[in-house]
């Protein structure tokens, strides 16, 4: 229809509506969008079947489960020894021991007696085996002494038996009628033992609601694919259907859809036959962001919330459909992580039969600033150490942004901050809500500038049985930890720029060093650019400084190597000054795919890479250990590791000097 058919209002209205359908998204707050969500779900059990005890692992009951028969089935004996009569042994003792004639049977377990134990009398009973009728008491064979008398065997008692000794009484351990286990207990290994001892074969549990996940994106890869310059592996299916099984429910994995409208609809249909359809990516206004697209044709309701003002997860997009949820994660795998677990979770869970899940909540200090986006509440993956005291607790953001993937394994948890904050400051009591897993403390905590070379030490530590945590906050950061006693070590690399030293000048009272290695820095360039090939260091940076196209790239302003950079550019400014790379990886990926030609960094990134090198000093990788923590066991054994053979020998093949 072409606009001038319509009248000015129509126009207008038609426009507007355009618009809004074009634009991001309608945020509403996260407790909104789950209202609504719910508001059209079925949030019951999905039925229930029945399976072999074999396979009832990790399974939720669907109903209570009541005995039918006693466990024990019979009074039994639980020593090995004799059936007596308590009465019987009354006043034994050492220097009057009571005479006992032997039955003629002896009680092995599984072996129904057929003979009274008469006054007088006593039969051999074994461990488990039941107890015979007219017996009240079990005595141990090693204190007694059996007798051989013309009348026969007869076994000799030094004390008195008390009633019931020895006894395991029938239903002691479960009573017949009493229910074992409760409807929606999800099964382990300890309740499954429950089960059989009830001898019950088949367990009536909750069926796995099904979840279909779909990953979405032209420049998403299955693992186990060659992969090309701009794709990124699947993880967040992988993740997902992990995710899925733990909730108890059972994945479909759809694999990848391309950013093709006849593609996606085939899949969220067959998505669609399942409890539950989850797909992720696509569901921002981006150029080929076609998920939502797609599940905008779905009705009944269709989409209740598409944008919720939380950080990780502002697009996320929730609908249902005849009763089904079908939910659109944001691609950045944090935040699809983020968002299953605050929105998609606990609808699997509660299909699936189990209670909600518990929040447990510690209060902790935040050790950094950490700055904010106003407008949505933000969360922030940390990792939790303790502080100087063992009942503090600092919390380290994980600040790796929403396209991490390691944030949440990292983690023990995450903390709120208040949509309307711009910051908070350091020193600020937050409450940090843990992950699933409990919180252990590690026998070690490294906190400061990370390096391969120090897996080398690390996981000799970890294949001895000791647990470590390492946080990567750069030099300065594990120098600050360390004079907070947050840390038992902390690996820094910081040069004096006035003295040229390493480490030392920076130490406080109360710091100690332990030398480590030495990296070697220098320049970085692809093979074969006679632009650096052949050449010395100081050669290359005097005849690339005034090119125009030969383009460097930079380190971060207080990195250890950009201090060294700054010293060999002295006033010269190439090309690219001004881009910063985090680390020395990174700056060896940016010359490795041509988006600069040179940088500093150590060897050992320039042969991860297939780089050149231009060798220019060597940098001091120390470990700062505060000296209230030197003598810890954990900090001892670093020390005394560090100093064997076989480390030094496999620090020096990672191209380290020792
Ligand atoms: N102009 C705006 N752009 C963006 C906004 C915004 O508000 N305005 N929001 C940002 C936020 S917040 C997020 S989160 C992302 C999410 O976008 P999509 O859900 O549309 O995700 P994609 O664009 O498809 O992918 C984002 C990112 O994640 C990677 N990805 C996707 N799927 C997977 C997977 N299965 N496994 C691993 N990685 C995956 C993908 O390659 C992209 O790198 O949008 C911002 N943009
Ligand atoms: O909020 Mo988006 O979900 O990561 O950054």
């Amino acid at each position: 229809m072409h606009s001038s058919d319509r009248s000015r209002e129509d126009i207008r209205r038609f426009v507007a509506q355009a618009a809004r359908q074009d634009q991001f998204l309608e945020v509403v707050s996260g407790e909104e969008a789950r209202a609504r969500f719910h508001r059209h779900l079925d949030l019951s059990p999905r039925g229930e079947e029945r399976v072999p005890l074999s396979a009832a692992l990790g399974r939720v009951l669907s109903a209570d489960v009541a005995a039918e028969v006693d466990v024990p089935g019979f009074d039994r004996s639980v020593v090995d020894g004799f059936a007596v009569l308590s009465a019987d042994t009354v006043g034994a003792a050492e220097d009057r021991p009571v005479a006992l004639r032997l039955n003629d049977e002896v009680l092995a377990a599984g072996h129904a007696p057929e003979l009274t134990v008469e006054p007088g009398t006593a039969t051999v009973i074994a461990t488990g085996g039941m107890l015979p009728r007219g017996a009240d008491a079990v005595v141990m064979v090693e204190t007694t002494e059996v007798v051989e008398r013309p009348d026969g065997l007869s076994v000799s008692l030094t004390r008195p038996a008390t009633p019931g000794a020895f006894i395991a009484a029938a239903g002691s351990d479960i009573g017949r009628g009493e229910v074992v286990l409760r409807r929606g207990q999800a099964l382990t290994s300890r309740e499954i033992g429950v089960l059989a001892a009830i001898g019950l074969a088949e367990v009536p549990v909750v069926r796995r609601p099904r979840v279909a996940i779909l990953s979405t994106g032209d420049e998403i890869v299955a693992p186990g694919q060659p992969i090309r310059t701009g794709a990124v592996y699947d993880s967040n299916g992988a993740i997902l259907a992990a995710a899925v099984t733990e909730l108890g429910g059972e994945p479909v994995p759809l694999g990848i859809a391309p950013d093709e409208d006849a593609a996606l609809e085939r899949l969220v249909a067959r998505g669609l036959e399942c409890d539950a359809l989850l797909l992720s990516g696509g569901t921002s206004k981006g150029a080929g962001d076609r998920s939502h697209r797609i599940v905008a044709q779905l009705s009944d309701p269709g989409i209740v919330a598409h944008g919720v003002a939380l950080k990780p997860g502002k697009p996320l997009c929730l609908a249902v459909t005849g009763g089904k949820p079908v939910v659109i994660l944001p691609g950045f795998p944090t935040s699809a992580m983020f968002t299953f677990h605050g929105f998609v979770a606990p609808v699997i869970r509660a299909m699936a039969g189990l209670p909600p899940a518990l929040a447990e909540e510690v209060p902790a200090t935040l050790p950094v600033r950490l700055g904010s986006e106003r407008g949505r509440t933000e969360y922030v993956m940390v990792s939790l150490v303790h502080g100087a005291s063992e009942d503090q607790l600092a919390a380290y953001p994980l600040s790796k942004g929403s396209g991490a993937v390691t944030a949440f394994s990292h983690a023990d948890g995450f903390l709120a901050i208040d949509a309307q904050a711009e910051a908070v400051e350091a020193g600020t009591p937050v409450s940090v809500q843990l992950l699933g897993r409990s919180l252990t403390p590690a026998d070690l905590i490294v906190v400061g500038s990370q390096c391969i070379g120090l897996n080398a030490v690390l996981g000799r530590l970890i294949g001895e049985g000791m647990t470590v945590k390492a946080l990567n906050v750069g030099s300065m950061g594990g120098l600050a930890a360390a004079r907070r006693g947050e840390c038992d070590l902390a690996p820094v690399h910081l040069m004096d720029p006035v003295t040229g030293t390493y480490n030392t000048p920076f130490l406080a009272p109360g710091l100690e060093l332990a030398t480590g290695y030495r990296r070697m820095q220098g320049i970085v360039f692809r093979r074969g650019d006679p632009r650096f090939e052949g050449r010395t260091a100081a050669e290359a940076v005097a005849a690339v400084a005034g090119s125009a196209d030969c383009i460097l790239i930079n380190r971060n302003a207080g990195s250890g190597t950009r201090i060294l950079t700054d010293r060999l550019l002295g006033a010269v400014r190439p090309t690219g000054y001004w881009t910063q790379a985090k680390s020395h990886n990174a700056v060896a990926v940016a010359v490795a795919q041509n988006r600069a030609d040179w940088g500093v960094a150590i060897e050992t990134a320039a042969n991860l890479y297939g780089l050149g090198f231009l060798p220019l000093q060597e940098e001091h990788y120390d470990f700062v250990i505060p000296a209230a923590r030197r003598d810890r066991p954990a900090v001892r054994r670093f020390v005394e590791a560090l100093e064997t053979p076989e480390v030094t020998e496999a620090l020096r093949a990672m191209g380290f000097i020792r």
